[in-house]
């Protein structure tokens, strides 16, 4: 599967940040299958499932292994993957994580940080077109202090502006059709930053956390992918299926209708 799929897809990427204490004794086969439940009933709705990585290691080894079997059973339902890391790191240790993420699962995308420079983000966007895959780079984060240093000017414009021109520069190599292989994550929770991202790059698909739980609202338009975790796969903070396809037909209602 092309993760470009996605953008053809209803524009709404269910998160899942696992958390154990809500699963009750045997929490690992509940998460399992209340897991495989949500993805069934939402499918239609979404554009992809994004796996938060920090909760699945969090659950030790079992949820290294619960992460594998999930990605896949997402995967065969024909729904794309992205892989919510954040990684960065020099350029011979990016290239371990990109084959992780990107070559052992082809055709998914991975979230990754910038801010060690652009030259490593290349092995990241290799395997990314090798396995016709995607990136997601981080450029404007959702969370209240994200100004601190990516809204800092540099020759009078804001950090997270610099680094969009020069990733739209470098996306442009890895293009195919209408989008680029290089997306970029801006938070929902900063709406008109996504208006003046958008116009620096056209081509790039957007992932725009925030949405639901810390206060964003969904966003309309071409190529922009609103993901919530808490407020589709917690709805009301607990596992509830109803709840969740109710809270997902809203959504899909306020991006698509
Ligand atoms: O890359 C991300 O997904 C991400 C970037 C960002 O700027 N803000 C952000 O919240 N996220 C992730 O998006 C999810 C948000 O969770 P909820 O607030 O429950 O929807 C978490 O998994 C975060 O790690």
């Amino acid at each position: 599967m092309d993760f470009l799929l996605a953008l053809s897809r209803p524009p709404l990427v269910l998160g899942v940040d696992p958390r154990p204490e809500l699963h009750g004794p045997e929490p690992l086969s509940h998460l399992r299958r209340y897991a495989l439940e949500v993805f069934e009933a939402l499918a239609p709705k979404l554009a992809a499932v994004k796996f938060q990585l920090a909760f699945f290691e969090a659950l030790g080894p079992e949820g290294f292994g619960l992460l594998c079997e999930l990605a896949s059973a997402a995967r065969v339902m024909g729904l794309p993957v992205i892989f919510d890391g954040k990684r960065g790191d020099i350029g011979s240790t990016a290239e371990a994580y990109a084959r992780a993420y990107l070559l052992r699962f082809p055709g998914s995308a991975l979230t990754v940080n910038p801010y060690l420079g652009l030259d490593t983000l290349t092995p990241f966007f290799q395997a990314a077109r090798e396995s016709q895959g995607a990136v997601f780079v981080l450029v404007k984060t959702s969370n209240p202090g994200s100004g601190f240093l990516q809204d800092l000017l540099v020759e009078g414009r804001p950090l997270y502006l610099r680094l969009v021109e020069a990733l739209a520069r470098k996306g442009e190599g890895y293009r195919e059709g209408e989008w680029s292989r290089v997306g970029m994550v801006v938070g929902a929770t900063y709406p008109e930053v996504v208006l003046t991202v958008r116009e620096k790059a056209p081509h790039a698909p957007f992932l725009l956390p925030g949405v639901g739980a810390q206060g964003g609202r969904p966003l309309k338009g071409p190529g922009l992918l609103n993901t919530a975790s808490r407020a589709l796969f917690y709805p009301g903070g607990r596992p509830d299926l109803e709840g969740a396809l109710q809270a997902a037909e809203d959504f899909h209602r306020a991006l698509v209708e």
